[in-house]
């Protein structure tokens, strides 16, 4: 008899869910992590210290309350990273200690160490001291997430030349900054700087960014961006980054030198597979480290699973989690239904976005037919309150069935604000649920009403004519 039902690689988001997923199921359960990153990724480097910093940013910077106070409103001015800092540990300690008293309740053997493959259903488990420990299990979920990539080309020192991993180990806010990828964690950290007054290029090889987006919503995100002094220079490929003693120099594969205080990198990640030793589970990773898997998350060993970021796209918190649970339940045969296609994102860019379903440029690339609803939030009281005079809501319509085909939100509360639309979405509901409902008042949800009478107006002068 295996030592364990089930054994899980990695405590991030992933690893977590599918472990309490299958001890609820009445398995016995055991996960693997090194004890300085129980909780993983998503705790220690991703998304809760950064969501947090941001908060710490926006509270210190009092930039959002500028609109009411004026320009130089300041919480504090000299921020130092220690004020930065101390916000962030206190909610990552919080959060680890809610993780293992979660395993701990659910009788989950956390065990301290890397592992790796032995056999298709064995894992040696390094301890601190050097130890294997051998542990066995019917069922095995890889969710070992991944690293930020660093090419030999980047002078990485994790005080100047940093990656996402090491940001806060800066010495001080650096007066510019160089930020070399404009993916989502480019994009958030380039806000966070901006809004600490750093002066902040941000260097994409591709022509613009964050491209999965209403187009219009970028074009805001840009012009608010600019006004906080961030430059950008899209269509250029960052050839090396070098350290010098007064300062780093960004050098571009167009011959350009960008010099800077500091440079983060953040072009991209890489799974965490290379010391797993697949290849003794019969198993393998692409070029990035990231394993196949099928719609159960099934790797091409039946047993073993592979979840989370590891498996790539969408790489996110969210969904990581979620597919922990099916895995679980997949292997111990428990109903699972099918992963909602309706999954929101949200970007915590200054202002922030976020979105679900189709956008315009899908919706005319597929000849899907839709109208537009747009609600400003300087027309909404709550907007006025807050102080938040460029936030919009828009929704987007068919005018066969007036249901919902993707709804975008950009600035304060977006990525709460989105669910709404979610769930209209998810139930089947039209455009009309939305007029009809009565929302709470002064608030930011009222841009729902709002934007769905400007979408029915709309389609009404559509019916009038085709009348
Ligand atoms: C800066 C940043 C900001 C982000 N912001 C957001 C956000 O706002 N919203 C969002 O949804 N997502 C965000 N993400 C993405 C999110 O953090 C990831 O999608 C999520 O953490 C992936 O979860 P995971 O289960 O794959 O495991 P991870 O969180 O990646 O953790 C993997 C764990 O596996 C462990 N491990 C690795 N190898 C082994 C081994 N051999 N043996 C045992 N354990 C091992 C690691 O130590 C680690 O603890 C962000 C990511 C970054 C980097
Ligand atoms: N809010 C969120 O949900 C959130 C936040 C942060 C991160 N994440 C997740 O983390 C993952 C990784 O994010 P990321 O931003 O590091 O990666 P990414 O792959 O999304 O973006 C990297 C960007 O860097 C550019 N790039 C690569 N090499 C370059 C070079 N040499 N010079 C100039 N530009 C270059 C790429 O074109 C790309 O646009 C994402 O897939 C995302 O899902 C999510």
């Amino acid at each position: 008899m295996p030592d364990f039902d089930m054994l899980v690689l990695g405590s991030g988001p992933g690893g977590q869910k599918a472990a309490i997923a299958a001890a609820k199921l009445g398995r016995r359960v055991a996960v693997v992590d090194r004890p300085d990153m129980v909780g993983g990724v998503s705790i220690h480097t991703g998304t809760i210290p950064s969501k947090t910093l941001r908060e710490a940013v926006l509270y210190l910077t009092g930039l959002t309350q500028r609109d009411l106070y004026g320009q130089s409103y300041r919480l504090k001015d000299d921020i130092t990273i220690g004020d930065l800092t101390a916000r962030t540990q206190h909610v990552v300690g919080r959060e680890v200690d809610v993780i293992r008293n979660q395993l701990s309740r659910n009788q989950i053997s956390l065990y301290a160490g890397i592992g790796r493959f032995v056999d298709a259903h064995t894992v040696a488990v390094r301890e601190a001291d050097g130890q294997d420990q051998l542990l066995t299990a019917e069922h095995i979920v890889i969710a070992t997430g991944t690293r930020p990539a660093r090419p030999e080309s980047v002078a990485f020192d994790g005080q100047t030349i940093l990656d996402s991993d090491n940001v806060l180990t800066l010495e001080g806010v650096p007066r510019s900054m160089v930020i070399v990828g404009a993916g989502v964690i480019g994009m958030e950290y380039a806000s966070m700087f901006a809004a600490l007054g750093s002066k902040v290029t941000v260097v994409e090889k591709r022509a613009g960014m964050l491209d999965m987006c209403d187009v219009e919503v970028i074009e805001s995100l840009k012009y608010h961006l600019r006004d906080l002094a961030v430059a950008f220079r899209f269509g250029e490929t960052v050839a090396s980054v070098e350290r010098h003693a007064r300062g780093t120099l960004t050098v571009l594969e167009s011959g350009k030198k960008i010099p800077a205080d500091a440079v983060l990198y953040s072009a991209g990640r890489q799974g965490l597979t290379d010391e797993l030793d697949l290849d003794k589970a019969g198993l393998t990773a692409d070029p990035r480290g990231r394993i196949t898997v099928d719609e159960h998350y099934r790797t091409e060993v039946p047993h073993i699973y592979a979840v989370g970021d590891v498996i790539g796209f969408p790489a996110l918190a969210a969904t990581s989690m979620e597919q922990g649970r099916s895995a679980a339940y997949h292997a111990f045969g428990e109903p699972v239904g099918q992963m909602d296609h309706l999954q929101p994102i949200g970007i915590y860019t200054i202002p922030e976005i976020s979105f679900v379903g189709r956008t315009e440029d899908q919706l005319t690339e597929a000849c899907v037919p839709f109208e537009v609803g747009i609600a400003r939030y300087r027309e909404l009281a709550r907007g006025q309150i807050i102080g938040d005079q460029h936030g919009m809501l828009k929704l987007l319509v068919s005018p066969q069935d007036r249901k919902l085909l993707g709804v975008h939100c950009f600035g304060t509360g977006a990525t709460e604000l989105i669910h709404i639309g979610q769930s209209v979405m998810g139930c089947g509901g039209t455009v009309d649920y939305l007029v009809n409902a009565v929302f709470n008042y002064p608030t930011l949800a009222e841009s729902y009403k709002v934007a769905a009478l400007d979408a029915t107006n709309r389609l009404r002068q559509l019916d009038r004519i085709g009348d």
